[in-house]
């Protein structure tokens, strides 16, 4: 390994572009020697200016590009499984976005094919892991003084959705994180999933459910209800409260400036994740880099991934069916068992 690690970044847009930016001049320790995008004006502009860098419209040949010694996927979910299993058959280290793969099948392949490997190649970008107020509520969790936690009330609001985004998105890939987010923080496995459809927003495109009201029912008997609302149309607002036995603690509401002038105090709200979890990306980029370098693996595992998917494909069949629904995961592999988040 060089100086500094060569890394291959799979998708340009809005993530890729950010953590190209990173990778160059936001973190320690990498240099992106190739981009890989079917459209290569967007992975030019986002390498304009990097010394050396290939652009390439497929992510094989990015990835065989010489120098090449880890891989970041920010391509869309359904690109991930194929950039995953080629990044495996080489033996790359990878940071891959989330969703790991948005359906549980394709999810499951990834966790076996890692497991064949016999050892963790990848992480998936849970980045609240990484946020500092996330970690001060696991620590807060963890360190018993709450008492057991009863409950997490979640909001996760963005300003509006991609003109791609569908009813099932809201629950596979904004809920994604608070699955993550509540197996993490509670230690437990999330069991069963039911989605209220309150009447959708006139501000929503046609024929988006939004919003939507979710309640997971965990492991050790909790329960956790996310309201999800991705065209609020004022700010980006993601939020966690947990109800414990003795007490409650409330994050998300720090992120912001507050401003008074002409008889009135306003509060600044973020517009986006950019801006929101900047220095979660920040730190969770400087982490792999960091264990990639020295030959390990840390963060949310492919597991975790598979979980999450699992999860939220329950959380989708209760969307549709107006009915609860029961998450069934695969046995975990040895490979997994020292990753946290067992059922107790
Ligand atoms: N962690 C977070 O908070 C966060 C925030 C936004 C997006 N994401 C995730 O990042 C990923 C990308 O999302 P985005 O918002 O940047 O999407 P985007 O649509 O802005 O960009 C995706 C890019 O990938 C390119 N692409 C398509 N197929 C590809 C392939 N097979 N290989 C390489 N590139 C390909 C597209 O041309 C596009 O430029 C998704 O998995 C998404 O869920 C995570
Ligand atoms: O892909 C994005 C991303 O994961 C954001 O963090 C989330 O707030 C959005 O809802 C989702 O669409």
């Amino acid at each position: 390994m060089g100086d500094l690690l060569g890394v291959a970044v799979l998708g340009a847009g809005h993530m890729g572009a950010d953590h190209i930016r990173r990778l160059d001049h936001g973190v320690s320790g990498a240099r992106v020697v190739s981009v890989a995008d079917p459209d290569t004006d967007r992975a030019k502009e986002a390498t304009a200016g990097i010394d050396g860098v290939q652009v390439h419209c497929e992510p094989q040949a990015a990835l065989d590009a010489p120098g090449v010694e880890a891989v970041l996927v920010a391509s869309p979910g359904a690109a991930h499984e194929e950039a995953l299993l080629a990044a495996f058959a080489r033996g790359l280290p990878v940071l891959c976005e989330k969703p790991l793969v948005p359906d549980a099948a394709g999810a499951l392949r990834v966790v076996e094919a890692e497991a064949r490997l016999g050892r963790r190649l990848a992480q998936v970008g849970f980045m609240r892991r990484y946020d500092a107020e996330y970690v001060r509520l696991k620590s807060l969790l963890d360190s018993g003084r709450l008492g057991r936690a009863l409950m997490l009330h979640c909001t996760h609001r963005n300003v509006s959705s991609p003109s791609h985004f569908t009813s099932d998105m809201l629950i596979n890939s904004s809920v994604s994180h608070e699955i993550d987010a509540a197996r993490w923080l509670l230690d437990q496995e999330l069991t069963a999933v039911s989605v209220l459809r309150p009447r959708p927003s006139g501000n929503a495109p046609e024929d988006l459910l939004d919003p939507q009201f979710v309640v997971f029912e965990t492991s050790g008997g909790a329960l956790v209800d996310v309201e999800v609302f991705v065209n609020c149309g004022f700010g980006y607002q993601v939020r966690c409260e947990a109800v414990c036995e003795d007490g409650s603690a409330r994050i998300g509401d720090g992120h912001s400036m507050l401003v008074t002038r002409a008889g009135a105090a306003c509060e600044e709200v973020a517009q986006d994740y950019l801006v929101r979890f900047a220095d979660a990306y920040d730190r969770e980029v400087q982490s792999w880099v960091d264990a990639t370098r020295q030959g390990r693996v840390s963060g949310p595992s492919v597991w975790d991934g598979y979980a999450a998917s699992a999860v939220a494909e329950a959380g989708v069949r209760a969307l549709h069916q107006g009915v609860r629904q029961t998450v069934d995961l695969a046995p975990r592999p040895g490979l997994y068992e020292d990753d946290g988040n067992r059922p107790r």
